[in-house]
């Protein structure tokens, strides 16, 4: 066996993570074809780089199938029950910044605030016999968020991408998603409610805690975890 660690295999992600790598005197690169999901470690022996998708990493590490792996805070918390007992957080990398937030349209001039929303929601019930839909993939986040804040009367629907576009769709009528720039939601004419956000994500590494390690692995995750610094 060998130290694992996973990295997003496309995108910011994987290029930010190769120069934090790079910068530590780890070097990381893809290899093989552009297609091809195939990358090695230079600078440290023994570990394997195994590339693929920032949302499978969660699941990964918790399975034990990866040592250490780089996602976002977002991620984690979503995916993983009781996260901090499955894995540890080693550093924050310092991009991939992002919040979780929650977007109602910009013409609902009553609503500003969460209290608000829950008002707007009775409201919407009492009008169209139904729950207002939100749409979203961070599923758990939000309903955790929503029944701390109090409010009861909606309906998730999911969204796996574009989920600013489903209200014009008429899809939902509001949404949860990250925002970075704030560009996507107001070019789909859509406000933040003013509460503060779900969650603060960004680019973390992180070390899983039920991975088995031969005393070998064990002697290259330290010195792996050594030349980074964290
Ligand atoms: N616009 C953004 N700016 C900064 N970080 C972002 C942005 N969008 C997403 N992220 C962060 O990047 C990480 C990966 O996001 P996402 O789940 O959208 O992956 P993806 O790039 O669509 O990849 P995949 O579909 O393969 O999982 C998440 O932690 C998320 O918070
Ligand atoms: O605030 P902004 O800088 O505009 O970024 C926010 C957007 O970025 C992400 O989408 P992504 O580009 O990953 O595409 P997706 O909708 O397919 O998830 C996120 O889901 C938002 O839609």
């Amino acid at each position: 066996m060998i130290v694992k660690l996973g990295v997003p295999s496309k995108g910011r992600l994987m290029e930010k993570t190769f120069d934090w790598f790079g910068e530590r005197g780890v070097m990381l690169s893809r290899t093989g074809s552009d297609r091809e999901y195939a990358g090695k470690v230079e600078g440290v022996e023994g570990v394997n780089l195994v590339l693929l998708s920032a949302g499978e990493i969660p699941r990964e590490l918790a399975a034990g199938r990866l040592h250490l792996g780089v996602t976002g805070t977002d991620l984690i918390r979503e995916k993983l029950v009781q996260w901090d007992q499955r894995v540890e957080e080693l550093a924050p990398l310092g991009f991939g910044h992002a919040d979780l937030i929650i977007a109602v349209p910009n013409c609902w001039v009553d609503v500003d605030c969460l209290d608000d929303l829950d008002a707007a929601a009775a409201a919407f019930r009492e009008a169209h016999g139904h729950r207002m839909r939100i749409a979203t993939k961070y599923h758990r986040l939000v309903r955790e968020y929503l029944r701390a804040g109090g409010v009861a009367d909606y309906r998730l629907v999911d969204s796996q991408g574009a989920t600013e576009g489903t209200v014009k769709n008429l899809t939902a009528e509001a949404i949860a998603d990250i925002t970075s720039t704030g560009e996507t939601l107001r070019a789909n004419h859509l406000k933040i409610l003013s509460d503060g956000p779900i969650l603060r994500s960004q680019a973390t590494l992180f070390r899983s805690r039920t991975a088995r390690r031969t005393q070998e692995e064990r002697e290259v995750l330290e010195k792996l975890i050594d030349r980074l610094e964290v």
